[in-house]
């Protein structure tokens, strides 16, 4: 057999990690061995899961526990199980490589982070796992026997660029993680991990729930002096799901969610669901209080962890939540599944799909309740998952009334505080009978938009809607408690209505006579480009702005499809014109007098040009737009 040690580089983005670890910058340096009992917990959990899959697999199941033991001379502290254990290929795979989503991201921001206590925010969003180990011990040693394998492997490393890996004969099934510990520095939170009782004392604050027994070899109270230590179970084992919430601290269901999600901060909610009856359940669920970064991705890790009688099944099972509540995190345990469900079978089995509908309810109606009573906080789980939440008006048809009443907007109402629809509603002005509003892709191009101006002249409210899903959602839900939604850059704004007499109309049809000229042969010029040139009610001081017939997809909507690789025709739109503007009347002028100059068609060209960029649009040709506006520009100087 190869006995020799082998030299292996770390992969890059695990070695600029290590960096982070080994001169760490984090303060709180105890929870690396919440980490470590959490990958040997789940290697236990695997371990069962396997022998349950095959039942000819050769391995011990017998006695599954977590073993910890501190050597105070030789400064060391071990973890170790007697779970799945990793092969030499496992080992270099798990340990010396960075496979999750969203690394190379990650890093980038880190460098760009500058002050620790973001890096540190940053560092517990993302999960360093394993290699924060690395922060208390300044070389560790693994040793690992996949179970039904008969060789093990010995993985070394002092975090700074290589590792070692040999074959060992003698290896227990499992793993064990030896830390070869930094000197105490209390000053810098580096407490002594080779004493028995802080261990314990970490153990109880953050593991005392982990469903497998933690052991350390403890001299049992009342014993004789000089006896011998004894394996001695540390935590209580007790799942928190299944006790009454009223039993369990909010510190207890903090740390449990930090073991369960590896984020280092507190959840924002804790949702505890028990249903009794014919079937029957216990559910714990969490609302992070940020957006993990692989949110939006693809690959993104989701799901909550299914339990059947207090036994692990499996881990991310996406059957339980839509995938609009993909941030949500917790446990489900029932009490009549089979331990041998599979995840094909989940999706259709139609308890599970009784427990996602029951679980949806629970929380769409906390985040109802977080918004009534505690605003401020509604207000932060908005900002990381407002947007997402909002996907579920578009899939989740059976939910859209109950999603609808937790969306909240910015709107012209307030500088800074957002709106509900139900406040927008009770807000509306006598004879209002549509939900205003305006997509772009920030609240100052909104606010600066000319479609805009005539509503706010009329004290009317507009929602401002800067989400890409937007876009989307308003048009398939099109009304809210019998309102229906109204973009003010679609369709015709009847502005003027309300409060202009009869001499308004009168006024208003002689200047549609003076204008028709300039409209038509407008329309004619920028035919490519523009359906229809009109005059407009909804300025007050642009002097032109752009807008779709009330069914016409919006160009940020056109853009979207085609990332998405659909073929969308170009929707013409309507070039609304200010006749009380001077550009305007100019124009009207100039055309009316010398109707050939060419440099009138320059005129209308920038202004609609000028209209594009007002609501943050793309003109087609800019390096022709500035050079018609430079030379407008200097023939004025
Ligand atoms: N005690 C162990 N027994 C078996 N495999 C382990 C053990 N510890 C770690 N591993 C393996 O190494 C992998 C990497 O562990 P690490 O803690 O770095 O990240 P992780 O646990 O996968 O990610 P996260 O911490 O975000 O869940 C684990 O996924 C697991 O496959």
């Amino acid at each position: 057999m190869n006995t020799q040690t082998e030299t292996l580089e770390f992969q890059a983005e695990t070695r600029q990690l290590l960096q982070l670890m080994v001169h760490s910058i984090y303060s709180s340096k105890d929870i690396f061995l919440r980490e470590l009992i959490s990958n040997s917990s789940d290697a236990l959990d695997k371990l069962r899961l396997a022998s349950y899959a095959d039942k000819d697999l050769d391995v011990d199941t017998e006695d599954l526990h977590i073993h910890l033991s501190t050597d105070g001379e030789q400064r060391t502290l071990t973890v170790r199980d007697n779970g799945i254990g990793m092969s030499r290929d496992e080992l270099v795979e798990n340990l010396g490589t960075i496979a999750k989503s969203g690394t190379a991201e990650f890093l980038r921001k880190l460098r760009e982070t500058r002050d620790a206590n973001a890096s540190e925010e940053l560092i517990g969003q993302f999960g360093v796992g394993f290699y924060s180990c690395f922060m208390v011990a300044d070389r560790v040693t693994v040793v690992s026997r996949r179970a039904g394998e008969t060789v093990g492997t010995r993985w070394e490393s002092t975090g700074e660029g290589t590792y070692t890996l040999e074959s060992v004969d003698e290896a227990p099934q499992g793993t064990t993680m030896t830390l070869h510990l930094k000197p105490v520095d209390e000053e810098n939170a580096l407490h002594d991990y080779a004493a028995d009782w802080k261990v314990k004392e970490i153990v109880r604050r953050y593991s005392d729930f982990i469903t497998w027994p933690i052991r350390m070899d403890v001299v049992p109270p009342g014993a004789e002096e000089g006896a011998e230590p004894e394996p001695t179970t540390i935590n209580s084992r007790k799942a928190l799901w299944a006790r009454s919430s009223d039993e369990v601290s909010e510190a207890e269901y903090s740390e449990f969610y930090k073991h369960l999600t590896h984020d280092w901060s507190d959840p924002l909610d804790t949702i505890s669901v028990k249903a009794e009856g014919t079937f029957e359940y216990q559910a714990l669920l969490f609302l992070p209080s940020r957006a993990p970064m692989d949110l939006f991705m693809r690959e993104g890790r989701r799901g909550l962890q299914l339990y059947v009688k207090r036994v692990f099944i499996m881990g991310d099972c996406e059957a339980l939540l839509p995938e609009y509540l993909r941030f949500v995190k917790g446990v489900v345990d029932a009490q009549d599944l089979s331990l041998n469900v599979s995840r094909e079978i989940l999706q259709q089995d139609r308890q599970i799909q009784l427990m996602r509908r029951r679980l949806v309810k629970r929380v769409l109606g906390a985040l109802k309740t977080m918004m009534a009573e505690e605003p401020e906080k509604y207000r932060t789980f908005w900002k990381e998952f407002g947007s997402v939440v909002k996907e579920g008006l578009l899939n989740d048809a059976a939910n859209r009334d109950a999603i609808l009443d937790v969306v909240s907007f910015h709107s012209t109402n307030d500088a800074e505080a957002t709106t509900s629809l139900r406040e927008y509603v009770e807000r509306m002005k006598d004879g209002q009978e549509e939900i205003y509003y305006l997509t772009g892709r920030t609240r100052s191009v909104i606010e600066n938009s000319p479609h805009l101006e005539g509503f706010q002249a009329k004290g009317l409210e507009v929602l401002m809607l800067t989400d890409a899903v937007d876009e989307m959602w308003v048009d398939a839900v099109g009304e809210f408690d019998g309102r229906k939604f109204r973009s003010v850059a679609k369709g015709q704004a009847d502005l003027k209505a309300e409060d202009d007499e009869e001499s308004g109309d009168s006024e208003r049809d002689q200047r549609a006579e003076e204008f028709a000229a300039l409209l038509s042969w407008m329309g004619t010029l920028m035919e490519d480009n523009l359906k229809e040139v009109r005059l407009s009610s909804r300025l007050t001081t642009s002097p032109a702005c752009l807008v779709g017939d009330e069914h016409d997809v919006t160009p940020e909507l056109e853009k979207l499809y085609r990332a998405m690789g659909q073929d969308v025709p170009h929707t013409k739109r309507i070039l609304e014109l200010n006749p009380a503007h001077p550009l305007v009347s100019g124009l009207r002028k100039a055309h009316e007098e010398r109707a050939d100059d060419e440099g009138i068609a320059e005129t209308a060209e920038l202004l609609y040009g000028m209209a594009l960029l007002a609501e943050g649009g793309e003109l087609s040709d800019p390096p022709r737009f500035t050079r018609l506006l430079a030379d407008r520009l200097a023939s004025g100087l």
